[in-house]
């Protein structure tokens, strides 16, 4: 038979696992095919090993998730090039590349990390194909608009809802948890680094892009969990997506105002909820009497955007508070100034908020010597009980910011509890160690809920 020449990259279809088009990378050094795999799941059906997995067709786009099974046909141990052995798992399936189709020994390889979606080893071309390492895409070739319509069904068709995770750090423990969650619920998780978002402003054709040029297509929910330092432009993205329908699980409004603690110590004071007497002022010229409002050193200065306790300082003298707030303004930095909470003895609560509950509470106690209570300052947290006022308090604060999701930082004060801040990205690590709760699991119900979603 004549051998069909091939280039380093073709498409191949599973017709059989409902895969229309895959992208292989040619690699006649490798002997046995490979396809990228996740939530590889071996079972039995009629006393036979199966396997189940799902597979991203689409090079970085991980909304496209089709789940196949099929017989296993072979387990191998594999020692990666850092001597650890992995299991892993060969399946045998039809492939059609060009006009052929043939029997095709494939391993389920379980890293995202995979350049291309699918490598074509030396076994499958065998007798058939010869390759040309200068030519792509010889036999079958799609532009995007083919590929779209290859998977149209599968963007209709879902049995979860659509979220989208809009962060930075895919390894981060919160992130993480928010992933798995969602997924244990039956959802389409999708992690998207918000710097690698674009749009594209336009009433006609508004769209969302991904780095590479994917348009995101449409997505039910998303959860921000902004870092503090892409808050202006992580806000624009959550507009975008709220204005094409997305139900965001914190608006970028409320955001916005929870990072900006002068506006919502402000929302705050104007809703009657106690507050450590708090200053503000621009000019240096006025420090002497800001300091004397907020009833004297020992006081607390706080930058205005400030995360972990990084911004927070303790003033003990006059003297001392004098001059940091003065660096500060000669810096043009704004500030809040503080009544300090002496009798907190180091001590703060933490309320997690979802949908005006809450749904976990811990205390956190500072490190011996240090006044801020954040677990990244050296803090220890603990599950607490908090009272009924505390609770009103938390739903309070939480509400007035529009936060379906919240921390709300409270201080026991001898004038009863004082509400410190409350965050819009309240981290899971700290509270889900501290109470054994499964925090992420209420925040996806939360979405579930909003959007009256039913299995
Ligand atoms: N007025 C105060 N009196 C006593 N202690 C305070 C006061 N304000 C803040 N603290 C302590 O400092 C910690 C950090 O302050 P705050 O929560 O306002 O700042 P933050 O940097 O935004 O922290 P977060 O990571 O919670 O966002 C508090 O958790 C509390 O333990
Ligand atoms: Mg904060
Ligand atoms: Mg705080």
């Amino acid at each position: 038979m004549k051998k069909t020449i091939i280039g380093s990259e073709e498409w191949c279809s599973f017709e059989h696992f409902g895969i229309p088009a895959i992208k292989a990378r040619v690699d006649s050094g490798a002997k046995t095919s490979s396809i990228q795999a996740n939530n590889i799941k071996v079972f039995q059906k009629d006393s036979d090993s199966w396997v189940s997995f799902q597979v991203n067709p689409l090079q970085d786009n991980r909304s496209i998730t089709i789940l196949c099974e099929s017989k296993l046909h072979d387990t191998r141990m594999i020692k990666s090039s850092s001597g650890i052995s992995e299991v892993r798992y060969v399946i045998k399936a039809p492939v059609r590349i060009g006009h052929q189709t043939f029997d095709i020994e494939l391993t389920l390889a379980n890293r995202d990390t995979m350049e291309f979606r699918m490598l074509l080893g030396r076994e499958a071309l065998n007798s058939r194909f010869v390759v040309d390492p200068s030519e792509t895409f010889q036999l079958d070739q799609y532009d995007e608009n083919q590929l779209s319509e290859l998977y149209a069904a599968f963007k209709t068709e879902k049995n979860g809802l659509k979220i989208a995770l809009l962060a930075s750090n895919p390894e981060l423990y919160s992130n993480k948890r928010i992933i798995e969650a969602g997924e244990a619920r039956g959802h389409h998780m999708v992690f998207l680094n918000a710097e690698q978002v674009y749009m594209k402003l336009d009433a006609a054709d508004p769209q969302i892009r991904y780095r590479g040029g994917n348009i995101i297509s449409e997505f039910d929910a998303v959860i921000p969990r902004i870092k503090p330092s892409v808050t202006f432009y992580g806000c624009a993205l959550i507009r975008q997506f709220d204005s094409m329908g997305a139900y965001c699980l914190n608006s970028a409004e409320a955001i916005g105002s929870s990072r900006d603690k002068l506006l919502a110590t402000q929302l705050f004071a104007k809703h009657d909820i106690n507050i450590p007497t708090t200053g503000f002022a621009k000019s240096p010229l006025d420090t002497k009497d800001l300091i004397k409002m907020v009833n004297g050193a020992p006081l607390i200065i706080k930058l205005l955007e400030s995360t972990q306790g990084k911004g927070v300082v303790l003033a003990e003298t006059n003297k001392a508070a004098e001059s940091v707030i003065n660096a500060f303004k000669s810096i043009k930095t704004n500030i809040l100034v503080q009544e300090f909470i002496k009798e907190a003895n180091g001590q703060d609560i933490r309320c997690f908020v979802v949908q005006n509950k809450v749904v976990a509470s811990m205390q956190r106690q500072a490190e011996k010597g240090e006044f801020r209570a954040n677990i990244h300052q050296g803090g220890s947290a603990s599950k607490v009980k908090i009272t009924a006022e505390e609770r009103k308090l938390a739903i309070k604060a939480a509400k007035i910011l529009n936060l379906p999701v919240a921390g709300v930082d409270i201080i026991r004060s001898n004038k009863g509890p004082l509400l410190l801040e409350v965050n819009s990205s309240p981290g899971l690590e700290g509270i889900e160690a501290a109470t054994g709760l499964d925090i992420a699991n209420i925040m996806i119900e939360a979405v579930e809920k909003k959007l009256k979603f039913k299995r």
